[in-house]
């Protein structure tokens, strides 16, 4: 009997949403986007969020910085301590100092700026007790003892190999405590040998799931808040006892993010 537990979570309005340059595959400046419906799409996301019970704080959008909705990669926030994204791209770096600024400024003073490359959790995802942590495209490998030692929690560092999924949480989701679902073409193979090492029983999703972002998605324990378009992976979701939930971010997906990068999850003290 799966139960689902509600969530804390930060989102950032795309007010200024955009695609002006490219730092990774998906994005094209010279194809339009269209503001409006990405700004319809996310307030559909986070309405979602809301009809299961779960808590949304936003933090006010920046003009110029077009990538900031996608809040996941703000900071990594486990048991109440934030660390607080370096980005790796100078189109992003201001990014950081306005989650810092918020976090603090609403119930977060026990952060830390990383002093490496570090995108949040678009490369940090927690499962259970641990701290999964990619890097290849985006966090630097040093960044991941900088996390063990400032969560205290074990990190285990997974290569990324395929630019199109330049983000851990481009090709891996955490389903719950126990629970992942991931790509594995995604992976080098010593990364892949410790995901099959430590998740025998996880979800492998297929190339065309992968390739919608169906991987991209949020869990409480029952319900899966995905691209609905990966509708091989709710299938196989929904016969694990999962439900899924799809919704639509094709905005959104014109700069490389989908409905986890919209969603940093701000997990208490205990
Ligand atoms: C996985 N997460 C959080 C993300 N994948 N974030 C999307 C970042 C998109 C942005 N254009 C960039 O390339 O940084």
């Amino acid at each position: 009997m799966r139960t689902a537990r509600a969530r804390h979570y930060l989102m950032c309005r795309p007010t200024y949403f955009d695609v002006v340059y490219s730092i990774n595959p998906w994005m094209d400046p010279k194809k339009p986007v269209d503001t409006p419906l990405a700004i319809a799409q996310w307030e559909r996301l986070r309405e979602v969020y809301l009809s299961l019970g779960h808590t949304v704080d936003t933090i006010e959008p920046v003009r110029g910085l077009p990538d900031m909705v996608f809040a996941a990669n703000g900071a990594t926030v486990v048991d109440g301590r934030a660390l607080v994204a370096r980005f790796r791209d100078a189109e992003r770096i201001a990014e950081g100092p306005a989650y810092h600024d918020w976090l603090r400024a609403n119930g977060f003073p026990d952060l830390r700026t990383a002093s490496v490359v570090n995108e949040g959790e678009g490369d940090y995802l927690l499962v259970g007790d641990v701290l999964l942590a990619g890097t290849g495209f985006r966090s630097d490998p040093r960044s991941h003892d900088e996390a063990q030692e400032f969560f205290g929690r074990p990190v285990i560092g997974l290569t990324l190999v395929d630019p199109d999924y330049y983000h851990l949480d481009t090709a891996l989701t955490v389903l719950d405590e126990k629970t992942v679902a991931y790509y594995p073409p995604a992976f080098s193979p010593g990364s892949l040998a410790v995901l099959q090492r430590l998740f025998p029983d996880a979800v492998l999703a297929s190339a065309e799931d992968a390739a919608v972002f169906g991987l991209n998605a949020t869990s409480d324990g029952l319900n899966v808040v995905l691209p609905r378009n990966a509708t091989a992976l709710a299938e196989q979701l929904r016969e694990r006892g999962f439900r899924p939930v799809g919704v639509d971010l094709s905005e959104l997906l014109k700069a490389g993010g989908s409905v986890k990068c919209c969603t940093l999850e701000l997990r208490p003290a205990h």
